[in-house]
């Protein structure tokens, strides 16, 4: 029996309960694979973490992580919770614009901004750039003087702490592609280099350690690391940080043997590590920014699958084999990641096998779970995987040819689908003939 599903997310027919919507009501009408979103779940989290920012008494941001799932109805459900969204590309700030989300709470990221990708983003008028490398730097002035304009821009630090978490999502050891060194001079370099620059505004420093992370230790770490840099900034160059932030990251449970703190937890520990650091170092108590992506979407999002084929093999645990895999989650592939999976007509009933969820891609490593226990299952079954809210969608691929699947919104008992199915014209659409 999964414990994660409680009695309040089952309709009155024992079906898992999606955003009020029956969930096999869904699949039928939608078809599978199907990604849906319980959007007053999203709601919720970026309440909670504005709610512990208010109760905290201090100026903040909740940026949303848009990275983690990018549609133009996920950036107007952020615009209505009055978040910030972060961007990294110019794919992400085009949906943001499309979604007619204010400009003005839009952070741009990423290692390696084009210069099309700054000038968009200048011409848009994108709250701040978060400026990773001394590329940028020159890039962006060229831009800001071709264009005898100014933007707000924040600097972001590596800050030299390994999070305990998979490698792949590491982000802030020193030995990272991200942000500016400490301990070599370049990020006193960098600040140097846009204080003597008069079209950019130097609002604050950044840092973000990587992603899925349980401890608090690290958090505490880089909230405290950052303020050192900002006691020695000030000392040093005269220049007081407005506002600090700390990035994203917040572990969520995608298995019942997870644990992690609450996301808001997180967020409290931060705070209060902010506040005293800075009264020990006297200084004016900054603005704190968050980044959030995975903790606001992950556990809201649900992938529905249909069960097709079947393979018993001798003394091993057998694979049962559902209509996506791979190119709707790539996590399970990448990361190993795990997750839990639940018979949507019943989700809670008894366990009869443990078996390998395989996905239809023709890659060994498509297996979307290595152990899942399920009841009996057969053809035709929908299957729920849960809390593929974050980076499923958005890392999704057209391997194999396979098209993308649909996302529907779901709250309220109201289903709303926000992406399209891709179809297999869709597929083809910019393929051309080669004339021979
Ligand atoms: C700069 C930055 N901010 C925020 C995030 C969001 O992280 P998460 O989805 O783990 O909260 C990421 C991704 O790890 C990131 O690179
Ligand atoms: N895509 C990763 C997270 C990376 C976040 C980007 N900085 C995941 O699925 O866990």
């Amino acid at each position: 029996m999964n414990q994660q599903i409680t009695a309040q997310q089952l309709t009155d027919a024992g079906h898992l309960m999606i955003g009020g919507c029956d969930s096999i009501e869904l699949a039928h009408e939608y078809g599978t694979p199907l990604v849906v979103y319980d959007v007053s779940q999203i709601r919720n989290q970026i309440r909670s973490f504005r709610k512990v920012f208010e109760e905290n008494n201090v100026d903040y941001a909740v940026s949303y992580a848009s990275k983690a799932f990018a549609a133009i109805a996920m950036y107007q459900v952020a615009a209505a919770e009055q978040a910030h969204v972060d961007v990294v590309s110019a794919g992400e700030l085009y949906t943001a614009i499309k979604a007619g989300f204010p400009m003005e709470r839009v952070s741009f990221h990423g290692n390696n901004k084009s210069k099309e990708e700054l000038e968009m983003a200048i011409d848009h008028h994108v709250g701040i750039i978060m400026i990773d490398n001394f590329h940028e730097i020159d890039l962006l002035s060229a831009v800001l003087e071709s264009k005898n304009t100014t933007v707000d821009v924040m600097l972001r630090i590596t800050p030299g702490i390994s999070a305990h978490t998979n490698k792949y999502i590491q982000t802030g050891q020193v030995d990272s592609k991200f942000g500016f060194d400490l301990q070599s001079g370049q990020a006193d370099e960098a600040l140097q280099k846009i204080l003597a620059n008069p079209r950019m505004k130097m609002r604050g420093l950044h840092a973000h350690i990587g992603s899925q992370i349980f401890e608090l230790a690290g958090f505490k770490g880089v909230a405290k690391k950052l303020v050192e840099v900002a006691a020695h900034w000030r000392d040093q160059f005269g220049y007081e940080a407005e506002v600090i932030n700390v990035g994203g990251g917040f572990g969520i449970r995608y298995v019942s043997s997870d644990h992690p703190l609450r996301p808001e937890e997180f967020v409290d520990a931060i705070i209060k590590a902010i506040k005293s650091e800075t009264s020990v170092k006297g200084l004016a108590m900054p603005a704190i920014w968050i980044e959030p992506g995975r903790s606001i979407v992950g556990p809201a999002g649900y992938n529905l699958y249909t069960v097709g084929s079947r393979k018993d093999v001798p003394g091993l645990k057998p694979y049962v084999t559902v209509n996506g895999g791979m190119g709707d989650n790539i996590r399970p592939a990448l990361y190993q990641a795990a997750y839990e999976t639940v018979l949507a007509s019943n989700p809670q009933a008894p366990i009869k096998e443990h078996v390998r969820l395989a996905g239809k891609y023709c890659e060994s490593g498509d297996i979307l779970s290595q152990d899942q226990g399920l009841p009996d299952t057969k053809p035709g079954d929908v299957l729920a995987m849960l809390d593929t809210g974050a980076y499923g969608y958005s890392m999704a691929s057209n391997y194999n040819r396979n098209p993308r699947p649909a996302v529907v919104f779901a709250e309220n008992g109201q289903a709303q689908l926000v992406i399209e199915r891709e179809s297999l014209d869709d597929l083809i659409s910019l393929d051309r003939s080669y004339a021979q």
